[in-house]
């Protein structure tokens, strides 16, 4: 294939968006021809600065076209708007880049939106997920739909069981992500049966491309029994796919000041603090970090778009921002610890920024995330939440004492994320694990072509 060029589509949540958008930026910055597709609203609302001449944008329906509105029902735009609409845009588009002259070659896709595969195999082009959870999440996800499912859902419904995955640590109910449990997620209940649909579509993929492997954004030496665990999938690392700079993809409005501010600070004595771009606190949960914030006494940056209640009830020592640039924020030497909801993106972020980590998880792969950042990679620690689902100021202080004070905990976890920051560079490096997966990718994107073309 002489002129590849290759669609990456995504999901248009922010966690979606910045994984994919930065592995499109790596494949032209590699030369190749690539287009970035979202939703019409998420491409509408991101913000496209720094970005490579060889990088276009298109967009998809999902029936909501005149403006970014907030999702009544998730379950139907998941399973009827978006597929329906970006289905039949998908279309148009592949057919419009063949038509241009430019036709499609490979087309890359996030989560969620497995019908992205299906519409690219009617037009008989090979495809890749972009998986923008840590392997292990893939990995019990997988277990789930093969010959693990009924350990699972009993695990899920005991506190005391462990549960044994092939080369996977042992799990309970604590660990596993949230969507298993039915109770708790009736509005989500279309989550497994997406993730089942996307192990199909691998399955079929591998018939037409043997080669094709499941790109997942984590690295080697991270997770390295997991990405080999899985016989029939070559899983490969190809991140971190961090954001770069002043690289776009934002959907929110940036704040100011706030690098100057940090500029302003000694090493390590900010604690950092951010749920991402979904999660939302309680007032409750709101006033208990307020009060731990206030007795630890140490500056704090806090990330949070309703902040009328913490101005209130801080005045002194902190900064409130609705959004900032995360991985600048991360790198800034001023950050001694980061309270984070351990969202794949954030947790990757901190592990590769170095910084240790609250891990305050909320839902999904999150929980599965926080115990691998305080039990495998040991650079945090996971807060006890209360019987009224509430973390505590005096838990969360000692969780904040524990990874910033000098003791051995906190020794033991800084020189842990020392040694995963420097893997992760190591990882991206010319030479590195995640170099070679990328080109290793590339070429396959360029064989693959081939032997489709040959069809
Ligand atoms: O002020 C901010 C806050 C966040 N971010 C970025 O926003 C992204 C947030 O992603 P993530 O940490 O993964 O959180 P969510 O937005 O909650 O992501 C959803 O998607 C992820 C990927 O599938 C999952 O791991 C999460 O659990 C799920 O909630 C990260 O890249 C951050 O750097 C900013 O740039 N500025």
């Amino acid at each position: 294939m002489k002129n590849p060029h290759v669609l990456v589509a995504s999901f248009p949540a922010q966690g979606h968006i910045n994984p994919s958008l930065q592995f499109a930026q790596r494949l032209a910055t590699m030369g190749l021809k690539v287009t970035f597709a979202t939703t019409i609203g998420a491409d509408r609302r991101m913000a496209k600065t720094g970005i490579p001449d060889n990088l276009s944008f298109a967009a998809l329906s999902d029936g909501n076209d005149d403006g970014f509105k907030p999702i009544v029902n998730i379950g139907n735009y998941m399973t009827h708007d978006l597929r329906l609409h970006g289905s039949q845009t998908l279309r148009r588009l592949i057919q419009q880049a063949s038509n241009d002259g430019h036709p499609f070659t490979f087309v890359v896709y996030s989560i969620l939106i497995p019908w992205v595969a299906k519409v690219a195999r009617e037009f008989h082009l090979p495809s890749a997920l972009l998986w923008s959870q840590p392997a292990t999440v893939f990995s019990i996800y997988y277990h789930y739909f093969n010959g693990y499912g009924e350990i699972i859902e009993k695990t899920i419904n005991s506190a005391t069981l462990l549960l044994n995955l092939p080369n996977l640590p042992v799990l309970s109910v604590y660990d596993l992500p949230s969507f298993f449990s039915p109770a708790k997620s009736n509005e989500y209940a279309f989550v497994l049966p997406v993730v089942k649909e996307h192990l199909e579509i691998l399955d079929e993929e591998i018939k037409h491309n043997p080669k094709s492997a499941i790109l997942v954004n984590t690295f080697d030496a991270l997770e390295v029994e997991v990405l080999k665990s899985i016989d029939k999938y070559k899983l490969v690392g190809v991140g971190p796919l961090l954001r770069s700079g002043s690289f776009g993809g934002s959907l929110f409005q940036e704040s100011n000041g706030y690098i100057e501010w940090l500029n302003s600070k000694p090493q390590r004595s900010v604690i950092y603090i951010s749920f991402g771009s979904i999660s939302v606190m309680s007032e409750q949960q709101i006033e208990e970090m307020a009060i731990a914030l206030e007795k630890i006494g140490s500056p704090f940056l806090w990330v949070i778009r309703e902040n009328a209640i913490v101005k209130e009830k801080l005045n002194k020592g902190g900064l409130t921002v609705p959004w900032c640039n995360q991985v600048e924020v991360l790198s800034n030497p001023a950050i001694g610890c980061f309270i984070t909801h351990c969202g794949w993106n954030s947790t990757f972020e901190s592990l590769t920024c170095g910084v240790p980590m609250v891990g305050f998880p909320q839902w999904t792969d999150q929980m599965t995330n926080a115990k691998l950042v305080q039990d495998l990679w040991k650079v945090g620690v996971r807060v006890v939440v209360n019987e009224e689902g509430i973390v505590e100021a005096k838990e969360i202080r000692r969780c904040l004492e524990l990874v910033m004070g000098d003791g051995d905990g906190g020794k033991e976890m800084r020189k842990s994320a020392k040694k995963w920051k420097d893997l992760a560079r190591e990882a991206i490096n010319e030479g590195g694990s995640t170099d070679k997966n990328v080109k290793a990718f590339v070429d396959v994107i360029t064989s693959v072509d081939e032997v489709e073309e040959g069809c």
